[in-house]
């Protein structure tokens, strides 16, 4: 274990100091909203999973959290995944290892809790590779011109598009139970305590000058809800004419008619320029609905980081798109016992993992096998890379088709 720098002491925390949490969380985030209007919103914070750094003084100076999610989509299975979040150190108590030890006792407790492999979402992608994290996921972003053409989808006229406001209680229970129902890597549903009440507030100073939440529910012909989004509008008055903005903050759909009539209803609201949405899966739907997709401006972002905590329980947990018989040499700088080789004899029914002496076909360090671990980055192109080494010649390709996934990861929301 990292020992914690000198001067410091490492804390459990408990609900009894969430105004020390929210202090350290505005130090470590600036924010215009008080602690005390914050200190009243329902939190999703990890309790039992969360920790900190005290001063000598017992000032809080650096604390983190992990949501101990236990039914993560990966490809092909559901898995304990332990989500790290709300970590922020104090400026005036930065770079002097403070992270380093809490990282430390993130995975420690991860294992313990039978935890094989962790998540994030980074402030800055530049911190958390040297902690063993790959870049799993990738998001697209896009700023779609009101009115632009959609293809047709068969089934969607069919359908009916309620637009409401939202309403915590009367549409909690028909979002979860939607959002859920999705099969994709990565993709986090709001299953530990207060995560789907946290992520349905909706105070004013969330809303940066536009209206309270909406939401677009779409139902079929017996009124069974197969899709929805959350939205906002913005208006904005300009000299040639209304130049309104539609924020969409999650848009999920079961089927493609779904998604067809969803977003033909929110590319033509009235006084409204553009529809901003984010966090899309890079195969999401509205990319190929769209006729001319280049006009939604697609920019792409960094998702989720995954970080391989223990190798073998890791590779097992999760399916292959196609039968493979592959030795891994795994380097690990921070975990020695996941160092070594591998053998990994898998496909889409199930996998087993081995240490062996046998030699190795490819060489990777456990950074890259969580960038490879959601099926969203093959180990081909981090070949392209020089991060993936063959040692044994023909052998990157069949793993690099065995590791994809026909589905991209994204998670939906940041966490
Ligand atoms: C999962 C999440 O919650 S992401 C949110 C992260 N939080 C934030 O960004 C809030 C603002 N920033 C902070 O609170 C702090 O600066 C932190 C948490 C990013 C870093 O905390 P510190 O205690 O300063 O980090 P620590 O001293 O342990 O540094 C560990 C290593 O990370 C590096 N590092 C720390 N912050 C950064 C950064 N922003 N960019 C690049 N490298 C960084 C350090 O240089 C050090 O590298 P080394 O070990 O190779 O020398």
């Amino acid at each position: 274990m990292t020992p914690v720098p000198d001067g410091y002491r490492a804390v459990d925390l408990s609900p009894a100091r969430l105004r020390d949490v929210l202090a350290i969380d505005t130090w470590a985030f600036p924010s215009s909203v008080g602690e005390d209007k914050l200190a009243e919103l329902p939190t999703a914070l990890p309790w039992s999973r969360a920790g900190g750094v005290e001063a000598a003084d017992g000032e809080l100076v650096g604390m983190y959290a992990a949501y101990p999610y236990r039914s993560f989509p990966v490809p092909g299975a559901r898995i304990p995944l332990a989500g790290l979040t709300w970590v922020g150190v104090h400026p005036g108590h930065r770079r002097r290892g403070i992270l380093r030890t809490m990282i430390d006792r993130h995975f420690a407790q991860a294992r313990e809790a039978g935890e094989a492999v962790a998540a994030l979402f980074a402030a800055e992608p530049a911190i958390y590779g040297r902690f063993g994290y790959g870049l799993a996921a990738r998001d697209l972003r896009l700023s779609v011109p009101r009115g632009a053409a959609l293809r047709d989808v068969p089934g969607a006229d069919a359908l009916r598009v309620r637009l409401e406001k939202l309403d915590a209680a009367k549409h909690g229970p028909v979002l979860h139970a939607i959002h859920s129902a999705v099969d994709r890597p990565g993709w986090a549903t709001r299953e530990t305590d207060g995560a789907l009440e946290a992520s349905l507030a909706d105070p004013e100073f969330y809303r940066d000058g536009a209206e309270s939440l909406r939401i677009a529910l779409v139902e079929d012909a017996d009124g069974t809800p197969r899709g929805y989004a959350k939205f906002r509008r913005k208006d904005d008055w300009k000299p040639e004419g209304p130049r309104g903005v539609v924020r969409v903050r999650e848009a999920v759909a079961q089927d493609a008619a779904t998604a067809r009539a969803l977003w033909g209803v929110l590319l033509d609201l009235d006084l409204m320029a553009s529809v901003e949405v984010g966090l899309l899966a890079l195969d999401d739907p509205l990319w190929f609905l769209l006729v001319d997709p280049r006009a939604a401006r697609p920019a792409v972002g960094d998702n989720l980081w995954v970080r391989v905590l223990d190798v073998p329980a890791a590779l097992a947990q999760r399916r292959y798109a196609a039968p493979v018989d592959v030795v891994l040499e795994v380097t690990d700088a921070l975990w020695t016992p996941n160092a070594g080789r591998w053998r990994l004899v898998a496909g889409p029914d199930g996998a087993e993992v081995t240490r062996t002496d046998a030699d190795a076909d490819l060489a990777l360090d456990v950074r890259e096998l969580g960038t490879a671990y959601l099926g969203g980055f093959t180990l081909a192109a981090l070949a392209g890379a020089g991060l993936v080494t063959e040692l044994r010649p023909g052998t990157l390709h069949a793993a690099s088709t065995a590791f994809g996934w026909p589905v991209a990861p994204v998670s939906s929301y940041v966490w």
